[in-house]
């Protein structure tokens, strides 16, 4: 046989063979865009004794198919694996809605020194999340014009692990520009986010109740909130005295240079301005999201006494206030500085009280990185290092390990993650381990400890945290995104197929 004809034959053969294995390839594969999963099926059934439904946490298998949940079986066993469904058996581990973050700065475009998509996202993978809504701020430019808004969602494009929505941001410069608000919301940010104090960031200045008035205006036409850092700076003694570095060290210095009567003010003015926010008639009026609240005394009351006399208010805290308590933090530690500052124990477990009565109606990170110069741990000086702790990755352990301390339930834990969070972002597909919904879905072991140190892999882009050292309860073994396997122990996909979610 000659050369040509060997080689004819051999093409013959591997299109037969081809032929014969392409049906069952692309069968299993359906759908399946190479490298957005470590799992090669589009078509799968997750098992475990304990999946969390809105009926309860019960033994089940939840069927996947082409990224949505399309059934839930009741079943004591795991379903037989066959040719045509590939079925993973979880055991004892918990099968829950991924975790929705309403309050995370990954600062790009700009600042990717400080955390970056594929950074942010990747942690967030790792943690359990599955959704995450960006900050308008520490980004380059602040998103605060459609242009802004275009270019963030175009840098996201390609770099997410996970699914990620976008507030745009309420400023000074926009507030009273209905076109460009309008263009905003309709380039698809999910709601609109403002400063009631200087928010460290010079082109996001602060906004007044008559910006806020204003933007509640056009936000109830679309039926999408505002959130706000309710806050505003109370005059004070400090400001006439010089304050020296041996003092700027003391974690007391700066809590007394932010007490509660800044989140007092802020609130009484925010739920002032909510009463009547029904304008031309509007049935449901506007929605305040009032972020990140610390003080659990006169603030927590008023937010309380509002929602019962009906305004459409919502809150949120963050794990840092529930685990930490400003007796622990060392002065010079800077890792712990954030805004609205930890305070003291007393305070901490009135919002435990207050998550567990369903006076505060979610959690978020507040993740909110900076290069480590910026936390000034050598000077430790707290008037002047960044504000913002980093901490998204450990979310789920953490409001776990602490939260059974205070008898917080697993459901009740998922509301606060999960439900309330995506609702807040309009996201209905969401949050919910329901037929229809994407397949978003954490798997994860609560009896497993871990502790957060040199054995313990963080994909934020810098370590530093103070969580540092915490022995706790909980490890996540896999994330699901629409039905892609993006994290399993250790891994990420190879491809960063989380998609930007845009406000239709
Ligand atoms: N520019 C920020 O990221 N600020 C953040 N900083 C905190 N929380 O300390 C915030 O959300 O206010
Ligand atoms: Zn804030
Ligand atoms: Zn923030």
């Amino acid at each position: 046989m000659n050369s040509s004809l060997l080689l004819g034959v051999a093409i013959a053969i591997a299109i037969g063979c081809a032929s014969i294995l392409l049906p069952y390839f692309s069968d299993r594969n359906q759908g399946l865009n190479e490298g957005c999963s470590l799992l090669p099926h589009r078509h799968f059934w997750l098992y475990s004794k304990r999946v969390l439904t809105p009926g309860g946490i019960m033994p089940a298998a939840v069927e996947i198919n082409g990224g949505h949940i399309v059934s839930i079986v009741h079943q004591n066993k795991a379903p037989k694996q066959t040719k045509g469904a590939h079925v993973i058996d979880y055991g004892n581990a918990v099968i829950m809605p991924g975790l929705v973050d309403v309050h995370v700065h990954l600062n790009e475009p700009g600042r990717v020194e400080w955390e970056g998509f594929v950074t942010g996202t990747k942690a967030a993978a790792a943690g359990g999340f599955t959704t995450l809504i960006d900050m308008p701020l520490n980004s380059v430019p602040t998103t605060t014009s459609k242009e802004a808004f275009d270019m963030k969602v175009d840098a996201a494009k390609g770099r997410l692990f996970v699914d990620v929505g976008f507030w745009g941001g309420l400023v000074p410069e926009n507030a009273f520009n209905n076109t460009a608000i309008d263009e905003l919301l309709q380039a698809g940010a999910l709601g609109l986010k403002s400063f009631m104090c200087p928010s460290g960031i010079n082109d996001f200045g602060q906004t007044n109740a008559s910006h806020i008035k204003e933007a509640l205006r056009i936000l109830a036409k679309y039926q999408r909130p505002l959130l706000v850092h309710a806050e505003i700076p109370q005059p004070s003694e400090d400001e006439k005295t010089k304050i020296d570095i041996s003092e700027r060290r003391m974690y007391s210095t700066y809590l007394r240079t932010r007490p509660p009567s800044w989140e007092e003010e802020a609130i009484k003015i925010l739920i002032a301005v909510s009463k009547d926010t029904h304008f031309d008639g509007s049935k449901d009026g506007a929605h305040i999201h009032i972020v990140h609240l610390s003080d659990s005394s006169v603030s927590l009351d008023l937010i309380k006494e509002a929602k019962e006399s009906g305004a459409r208010l919502s809150v949120e805290t963050c794990p840092h206030y529930l685990v930490f308590s400003a007796e622990e933090i060392s002065d010079g530690d800077t890792r712990f500085k954030c805004a609205p500052p930890i305070r003291d124990v007393l305070n901490r477990e009135r919002l435990w009280k207050a998550l567990k009565d369903g006076h505060i109606d979610m959690l978020s990170s507040d993740h909110s990185p900076s290069s480590p110069e910026l936390k000034l741990l050598e000077a430790g000086d707290f008037l002047r290092a960044w504000g913002g702790i980093s901490s998204l990755q450990f979310g789920l352990p953490v409001t776990w390990s602490y939260g059974q301390q205070h008898g917080l339930q697993l459901d009740q834990l998922s509301e606060l993650w999960s439900q309330r969070p995506a609702k807040l972002a309009g996201q209905h597909k969401k949050g919910n381990i329901v037929t229809g919904n994407d397949a978003d879905i954490v798997v994860w072991d609560p009896e497993n400890d871990i502790q957060i140190g040199e054995n313990y892999t963080i994909y934020h882009k810098h370590p530093i945290t103070p969580y540092t050292g915490k022995h706790l309860f909980g490890s996540v073994i896999a994330t699901f995104v629409r039905g892609n396997m993006v994290y399993e122990n250790g891994s990420h996909a190879s491809t960063a197929c989380g998609v930007p979610i845009l406000a239709i």
